[in-house]
């Protein structure tokens, strides 16, 4: 069957979707929906994205446009790829042209700054309406996609049709697909672990060695499971592939952007410069603000996660945030 995809957001991750589908399913047309028209030119003519992954040829039924109206046109699915903070206005701005019954799966993973809220109510609150919706999230680096080089996601959706739907899209001999329905657990562990990449890079960029960096992600992946335990997450997701999986992958990664933000401030890159000299997103600079006042609100005591927005906001420097840490009460672990 003839099966047609919009991808919103032409980033490195978008592209990676698109080609994900595209590669392993001859049978699907995948769309593209950007703002540059010269990013757009290249997909179209040379099957090249020209700003993002541009060393990798991308299959002949992946295209591009400028036109929401044109790309969601005939569209059975949408997924989603565009970062967190600007996908309120994105998603209000096509609210009108995409059809009510078309699946949002959303690969964006963080908190909105302001709201605290993740991509499964900032979608229904940009759209005006409930929309259905799955969430795609584990560790999935795009260039490893690229390189077809074998992955593991979860798609977490409250309808587990749409999530048995997300198996039959995706899977692929390169591609497993997990299904869930902790939409809570899957998005909250995908959005706190790119806070976490940020102390793993901080680490690393101090120096500090192998005992601290293991300490670090196990103290951590504790401070990520007694939050999102206590939102409602499922204990089986924090530990499973959008969870511990993709904790590891981007905490250890090479090619993690967050963990890299993390790697320049400790060795003491003011954040200003790191954020300018990149043209890609760290969903954990915005997300840590967040998870401050998550902490509040839940009543539950993150020092490492908080400690990161402190370092991003100035409050205090790398060296001295891992001071204050080591200096904490001795505690009993649980
Ligand atoms: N890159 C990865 O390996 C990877 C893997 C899994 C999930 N993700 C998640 O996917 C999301 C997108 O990441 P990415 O890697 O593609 O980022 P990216 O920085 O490579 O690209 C971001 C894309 O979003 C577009 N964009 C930015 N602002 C926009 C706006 N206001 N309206 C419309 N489009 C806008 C940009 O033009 C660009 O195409 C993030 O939430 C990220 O955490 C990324
Ligand atoms: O490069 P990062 O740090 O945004 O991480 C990318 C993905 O989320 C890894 O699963």
């Amino acid at each position: 069957m003839h099966v047609q995809v919009v991808v919103f957001g032409g980033g490195s991750f978008g592209t990676a979707m698109a080609c994900a589908l595209a590669s392993q399913k001859s049978q699907l047309n995948v769309t593209l929906l950007l703002r540059d028209p010269y990013v757009c030119k290249g997909i179209n003519e040379q099957h090249v994205n020209t700003r993002y992954l541009k060393e990798y040829v991308l299959p002949s039924n992946v295209v591009a446009t400028t036109s929401a109206t044109e790309a969601i046109q005939g569209a059975q699915y949408a997924i989603h790829a565009v970062p967190v903070q600007h996908s309120r206005a994105f998603l209000k701005s096509i609210a009108d042209i995409l059809p009510p019954d078309v699946p949002i799966i959303s690969v964006s993973k963080g908190l909105e700054m302001g709201t605290g809220k993740m991509m499964s109510e900032v979608i229904p609150d940009a759209l005006g309406r409930r929309q259905p919706a799955a969430f795609l999230s584990g560790p999935s680096f795009a260039k490893e996609m690229m390189d077809l080089r074998p992955t593991g996601v979860v798609a977490a959706s409250k309808d587990k049709k749409l999530a048995r739907e997300m198996q039959c899209l995706f899977a692929s001999p390169y591609l497993r697909v997990n299904i869930t329905t902790d939409v809570t657990g899957v998005e909250i562990c995908g959005a706190l672990k790119n806070v976490l990449a940020l102390a793993a890079g901080i680490v690393e960029g101090l120096d500090l060695g192998n005992n601290a960096m293991a300490a670090l992600v196990a103290q951590g992946c504790a401070e990520i499971r007694w939050l999102a335990e206590k939102m409602g997450a499922k204990s089986a997701t924090v530990s499973g592939l959008s969870g511990l999986g993709d904790i590891m992958l981007t905490c250890y990664g090479s090619l993690s952007r967050n963990r890299s933000v993390g790697v320049r401030l400790g060795r003491g890159d003011a954040l200003a410069d790191i954020l300018a000299s990149s043209s890609q997103v760290a969903e954990g600079v915005a997300t840590a603000g967040v998870v401050v006042s998550l902490a509040r609100t839940y009543r539950v005591s993150l020092p490492v996660l908080t400690a990161v927005a402190q370092v991003l906001d100035g409050a205090l420097s790398p060296k001295e945030a891992v001071f204050e840490i080591m200096n904490l009460p001795q505690i009993e672990e649980s």
